[in-house]
């Protein structure tokens, strides 16, 4: 049987495929200045995207080099059946040290404390280069935006020193904007954690690929319209057989078409847009923008439950 949803997702705005900020660009350079400095990689990234949207300048230019722990963070939010092939496929193709899972909300979560002894432990089964002589360890951690770097750094401090936040957190991609000082996590042995602005590749060459890093924050919404982010969200729903967003968004059946359900959404919850017309009078229009906002953001808070927006790539 033929699906009546679209099996495939076209964007007609490409806008998106060239986004990348200044300051990237900067805080990449920085980073591999700082590489040799270190003795550890634990590059964040999003566990809804584990096989898209890491940067490729990650893989190829930085990693390899040095101990690689990568942490797929926001576990509570990312549907973890497939874990198994999933970190099958990214050690097929990458030489990664240690794949971990964590949360960061949750401040008992095991792969946050085990987090500092496998790095330690990599550190002294590797030759350090230029580094054997300092009795201090040093780990830098990487990512694209938004992926949870700074959070993890505090939930690693606060584990274990019991201290409060050192590195600034936000729910807008790019809070991050320089390689930091280094942070220290750890007094005996000595352990110094330096944090880096998020950085996603000059060029994302795939739309799909763009649109789920937009679609997990990691791309400024406005950057990308969250209309076209929305409607990726509904194509995957639909795609996958999720329907949760039909009687949360108030449709009448699944459907394919954003704008029908953006506009029925915001006319059943009274969301509108006044303008002013030629003739003084006003006219009132559903507030598809608005609405297109609050579908991402119970999507990106777990309403409609945990997902794998790369199940596409097993
Ligand atoms: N649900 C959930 N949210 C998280 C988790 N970790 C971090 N966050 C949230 O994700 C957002 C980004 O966190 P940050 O720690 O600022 O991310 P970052 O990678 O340092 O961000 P940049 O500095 O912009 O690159 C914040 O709103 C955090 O509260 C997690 O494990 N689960």
């Amino acid at each position: 049987m033929t699906s009546k949803f679209r099996q495939s997702f076209k964007v007609v705005d490409k806008a998106l495929l060239r986004w990348f900020p200044g300051h990237m660009g900067k805080g990449m350079k920085q980073m591999q200045q700082k590489l040799k400095s270190v003795d550890c990689i634990i590059e964040v990234h999003d566990a809804r995207i584990p096989l898209s949207g890491r940067n490729p300048d990650f893989k190829y230019s930085i990693s390899g080099l040095k101990p690689h722990i990568l942490v797929l963070n926001k576990m509570d939010l990312a549907d973890l059946n497939y874990k198994q092939e999933v970190e099958e496929k990214i050690m097929r193709e990458q030489k990664i040290s240690k794949i971990i899972y964590t949360n960061c909300k949750n401040s008992l979560c095991p792969g946050v404390k085990q987090i500092m002894p496998t790095a330690l432990s990599l550190i002294k089964g590797s030759n350090r280069y230029n580094r054997s002589e300092n009795i201090d360890s040093r780990i830098m951690v990487i990512g694209v935006p938004n992926v949870g770097k700074s959070s993890l750094i505090n939930s690693i401090r606060n584990t274990i020193l019991g201290k409060k936040s050192a590195a600034p957190v936000g729910a807008v991609a790019g809070i991050t904007r320089a390689v930091q000082h280094q942070i220290k996590v750890s007094h005996d042995p000595l352990v110094y954690v330096l944090d880096t602005p998020g950085v996603v590749s000059p060029t994302i060459k795939n739309v799909e690929t763009g649109l789920k890093l937009a679609l997990c924050a990691t791309l400024q919404d406005h950057l990308v319209g969250e209309e076209i982010i929305a409607d990726y969200l509904l194509y995957w729903f639909n795609k996958n057989n999720h329907f949760d967003y039909v009687s949360y968004l108030n449709c009448d059946e699944p459907t394919d078409d954003i704008r029908i359900v953006l506009a029925k959404a915001a006319i059943h919850r009274k969301s509108s847009i006044k303008y002013l017309n030629f003739d003084g009078s006003y006219i009132y229009r559903p507030d598809m923008q608005g609405m297109a906002r609050n579908f991402l953001n119970a999507f990106r808070t777990g309403v409609f439950g945990k997902v794998l927006l790369d199940n596409d790539l097993l």
